[in-house]
């Protein structure tokens, strides 16, 4: 018999995150991350489920190497890539143009479709490829599967796809909307559904997922209708680095003016800008840290956050427009789950929208999905951790699986 379990990996630029995931009874028996790849030291971390966690720091040059280190810290456990529990091994691959709607088996064709896509995803498809070569090749038995973050944005309107450009340059160039994040807002938004105890295809849900990247999506009876980022992860909300929505002209100007190349500006708005850019830091819970003191300080630090939380409130409203019927908001990620002055803020003054947060329920911490909104409000307020590995892995085995995983 095939096994029942899903390795989830999610490389990035210079880390790889994984998550080995059972999907007969729900468990996770490891998980861990490589940090700082390519840096002159590494950070390694990997956790069993009940034994104590490794970590350690040592040069890990490349994806490669962090990958076959992945591999070896799961063999000490005896869960090594050539255990037969194992079925199917699950890539995160954040662009996958107006191809891929589904999740998807990785032959060459898709292999050369990704890096084909290159071009419009620079920071991510690189290092998704590297991850998605290097695991086919440690375990070419198993089936590999990518799950792409553009893939619940396919559904978008034309009208919310298309840049107002001209159409010939954005057919040659495939420039368009695209989105991502959407694994984590198919899955929060189904969960939200399920919060309110309806079926999702009845519920129209504006999800904001705010983590270190950060977008929002609308979604209607489970389809997405819209959503913050564009051609990259670049466009929307501000973020942690990045500065999310900009007058297009700044880029003209510091050009012409300030005499910077494309790749300069490109630093500038994806690593050197939103929290970062205006305040020095990028984490939300330094910002909030230092709002709470006095000077200088406490100054940028506020603006940074009203700058973000503004920018957020637009969002709301405009996707309270675009889906005329609003049942839920959903936060999610690190901030959207921690950070409740964040929601707070970012509901406040909306009541004329039907939006409200009870202070009492929105300051409290809990583990699961739940309500923040007062009993009586129009529209639930809803905290939803997002999972996107459970959900990489929910879909991977749903296409590769024997389906007998979750059978009694
Ligand atoms: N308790 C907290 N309060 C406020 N912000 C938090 C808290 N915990 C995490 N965060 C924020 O969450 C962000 C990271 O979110 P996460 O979803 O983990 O990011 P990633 O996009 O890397 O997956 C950081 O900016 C961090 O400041
Ligand atoms: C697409 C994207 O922004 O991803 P992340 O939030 O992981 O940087
Ligand atoms: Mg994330």
């Amino acid at each position: 018999m095939r096994g029942t379990r899903v390795l989830v990996l999610n490389t990035g630029s210079s880390s790889v995150k994984y998550q080995l995931l059972d999907m007969a009874d729900g468990s996770r028996p490891a998980a861990g991350l490589v940090e700082r790849i390519g840096e002159r030291t590494s950070y390694l971390r990997h956790a069993p489920a009940g034994g104590p966690r490794r970590e350690r720091e040592e040069p890990v040059p490349d994806h490669q190497a962090a990958l076959k280190a992945v591999a070896d810290e799961l063999a000490r456990d005896g869960l090594g890539l050539d255990s037969p529990e194992l079925a199917a091994i699950g890539h995160r691959v954040v662009h996958g143009g107006r191809r891929f709607t589904e999740p998807t088996v990785i032959d060459d064709a898709v292999l050369a479709e990704i890096e084909r896509l290159v071009p419009v995803a620079p920071l991510h498809n690189p290092a998704n490829l590297a991850g998605i070569r290097t695991a086919m090749a440690l375990a070419p038995h198993l089936p590999q599967v990518a799950v792409f973050d553009t893939a619940f944005h396919t559904t978008m309107p034309e009208y919310a796809a298309r840049y107002a450009i001209d159409t010939a340059v954005a057919d040659a160039h495939r420039v368009r909307r695209y989105g991502f994040h959407g694994t984590s807002h198919a899955y929060v938004s189904r969960r939200t559904a399920e919060l309110l105890g309806r079926d999702p295809s009845e519920v129209n849900v504006i999800v904001l997922h705010l983590g270190n990247g950060s977008s929002a999506s609308a979604v209607r009876g489970g389809r997405c209708v819209d959503t913050s980022m564009g051609l990259t992860p670049l466009e929307g909300l501000v973020m942690g680095t990045r500065s999310g929505d900009i007058d297009p002209a700044v880029v003209f100007h510091l050009a012409r003016v300030a005499g910077m190349s494309v790749d300069e500006i490109d630093v500038l708005l994806n690593k050197r800008s939103g929290l970062l850019g205006l305040c020095g830091d990028n984490d939300m819970r330094e910002v909030l840290r230092r709002m709470a003191g006095e000077g200088p300080d406490a100054e940028s630090a506020r603006l940074a956050f009203d700058v973000y939380v503004h920018r957020l409130k637009k969002y709301i409203g405009a996707y309270c427009a675009v889906l005329g019927r609003v049942d839920a908001v959903a936060f999610t990620a690190g901030v959207g789950e921690n950070a409740a002055p964040v929601r707070q803020a970012a509901v406040d003054g909306l009541e004329g929208l039907g939006l409200a947060v009870d202070a009492e329920l929105n300051a409290a911490r809990g583990g699961g999905p739940r309500l923040v909104s007062p009993p009586t409000a129009r529209v639930a307020v809803a905290v939803v951790p997002t999972d996107e590995e459970l959900e990489i892995a929910g879909q991977t085995y749903a296409l590769v699986g024997d389906g007998t995983a979750g059978r009694k």
